[in-house]
């Protein structure tokens, strides 16, 4: 997992460098990783390198002069001023300095765009000058690489304002918000992180990396049975919502239990049919997954209270969060979406939608479980209050039935004793990763059912590690 930090943390983290260390150069560290991405995405041809007034612009200046050893670098001062000293150095390199209109024309033979007219210290939006050049890149398909972040968007927010669109970004100490949330982050490309001399400040707020979920994903043992490995209830689905406990049955089973009970409403010959090792008996179970597909189920609060009877950590999933009571098991997971996070909190939609990351930690704090928040951006927040961004997948995963499927992956996660973050975090990514694997409107359970092998490719690269 890597922090994510807001450009005032990373304000204060490069000033107390600074004031430890004078004189240390850390423009000329993030040059030089700059330069090895460049070469590695164009190795060789012309370099339009666009370039704003602060020290953004004065990282790109220095690449630039360092890449002007072996080719063509235009420079192009895009605000009309530049980094003094990082001019000096592309002047003295043989840069070749240019206006908007040579910058836009050499385009159709340049081989790369550095983008480093706006870093930590712009604001959101693109003058209009800057708006037409960033068209032309995207119409011819120049490759953009984006130093720390592309520019226009703010740096502390998903918001999609008019920005470069990246191939790849190379960003300093630590991914921002814009780099791995909401539309923003979709702007960003491959991300790159240089660890340039500032330590990364403690901001209790992570993104997920698929190293996370290879590592942390539950394989058996040699000794390893079913019941050791984890037995999981389902109660979800109902007479009038079956599908749903198809499809928190593929989720569950496709994750790897070592049992997947079947406890629900759904007519019990349609479960097993389709699913013939599930098993309709009641029994012991590790964790239990509520509420997919209940409806308006009139004993819904029985079954509620049957599941807080056993003890065991639950998954509640839609229409079980409008019944959560005052205590629940420790370990347990809510997951709503933006909707039903609202009526949880009693507030509107919108306010969620601009704040997702802080109502979801709201929730957790006020309901004392973890809250994974689904959408497009998936967030897990902590009773204790850290938040951790799952690994983002296509918007394929936009779709009825596909927080049903993810309900039941995250129970088997929980029976298999994992923590209720770790369990959100892995379900969360494992269906995103699944989705960014098999492209495509594969509906949630056939999505699921190529969860299996995104499992066991990436327990397998984490084994050669
Ligand atoms: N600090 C360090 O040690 C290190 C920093 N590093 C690098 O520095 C970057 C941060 O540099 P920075 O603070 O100079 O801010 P930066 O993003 O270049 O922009 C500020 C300038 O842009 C202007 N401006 C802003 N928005 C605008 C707009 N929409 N339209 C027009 N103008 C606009 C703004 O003008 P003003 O607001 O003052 O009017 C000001 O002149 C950081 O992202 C990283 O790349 C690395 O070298 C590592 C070491
Ligand atoms: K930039």
């Amino acid at each position: 997992m890597r922090t994510v930090a807001t450009a005032s943390h990373l304000r204060a983290a490069e000033e107390k460098v600074f004031s430890e260390q004078p004189g240390v150069d850390l423009m000329s560290r993030a040059a030089d990783a700059i330069v090895s991405v460049a070469r590695v995405i164009a190795p060789s041809g012309p370099v339009v390198v666009a370039v704003g007034p602060g020290n953004n612009g004065g990282d790109g200046l220095y690449a630039a002069a360092a890449l002007a050893g072996d080719r063509d670098v235009l420079v192009w001062l895009a605000m009309g001023t530049g980094h003094e000293a990082g001019l000096h150095a592309a002047d003295e390199a043989g840069c070749r300095q240019v206006d908007a209109a040579e910058a836009t024309e050499s385009l159709t033979d340049a081989s790369l765009v550095i983008d480093a007219v706006l870093g930590i210290g712009g604001r959101a939006g693109l003058p209009e000058h800057l708006a037409m050049f960033v068209d032309a890149v995207d119409a011819l398909g120049v490759p953009v690489l984006a130093v720390d972040l592309p520019s226009g968007l703010d740096t502390d927010s998903g918001a999609a304002h008019p920005s470069f669109r990246a191939d790849c970004t190379v960003t300093f100490a630590a991914p921002k918000p814009c780099h791995v949330v909401g539309e923003a982050s979709e702007r960003c490309g491959d991300l790159v992180v240089v660890d340039i001399g500032v330590p990364v400040p403690d901001t209790g707020v992570f993104v997920a990396e698929e190293s996370d979920v290879a590592r942390w994903w539950p394989v058996p043992g040699p000794d390893s049975h079913k019941y050791t490995r984890g037995v999981v209830g389902l109660d979800t689905g109902s007479s009038h919502y079956p599908g749903a406990a198809l499809l928190g049955c593929a989720g569950a089973l496709h994750a790897g239990p070592g049992m997947v009970r079947y406890l629900g409403g759904a007519p019990q010959g349609l479960v097993v049919s389709r699913f013939p090792s599930v098993v309709m008996a009641d029994g012991r179970v590790q964790a239990m997954v509520l509420g997919s597909g209940w409806g308006d189920l009139e004993d819904a609060a029985e079954r509620l209270a049957g599941a807080l009877s056993r003890g065991v950590p639950l998954v509640l999933d839609a229409d079980a969060l409008s019944l959560l009571p005052a205590d629940l098991p420790p370990g347990s997971l809510l997951t709503p979406h933006a909707g039903e996070l609202a009526r949880m909190l009693g507030v509107q939609r919108h306010e969620v939608d601009a704040d997702p990351m802080g109502k979801a930690r709201e929730a957790a704090s006020r309901f004392g479980a973890t809250v994974l928040l689904k959408g497009g951006t998936q967030y897990v927040a902590t009773p204790s209050g850290t938040v951790t961004i799952a690994v983002r997948g296509p918007a394929w995963t936009g779709q009825a039935g596909s927080g049903d499927t993810l309900a039941g992956a995250c129970g088997t996660l929980l029976a298999a004793g994992l923590e209720a973050d770790r369990a959100a975090i892995l379900g969360a990514s494992l269906q995103a990763i699944t989705a960014s694997r098999h492209p495509g409107p594969h509906p949630p359970d056939v999505l699921a059912s190529f969860f299996p092998d995104v499992i066991a490719d990436l327990v397998d690269v984490a084994d050669l590690r």
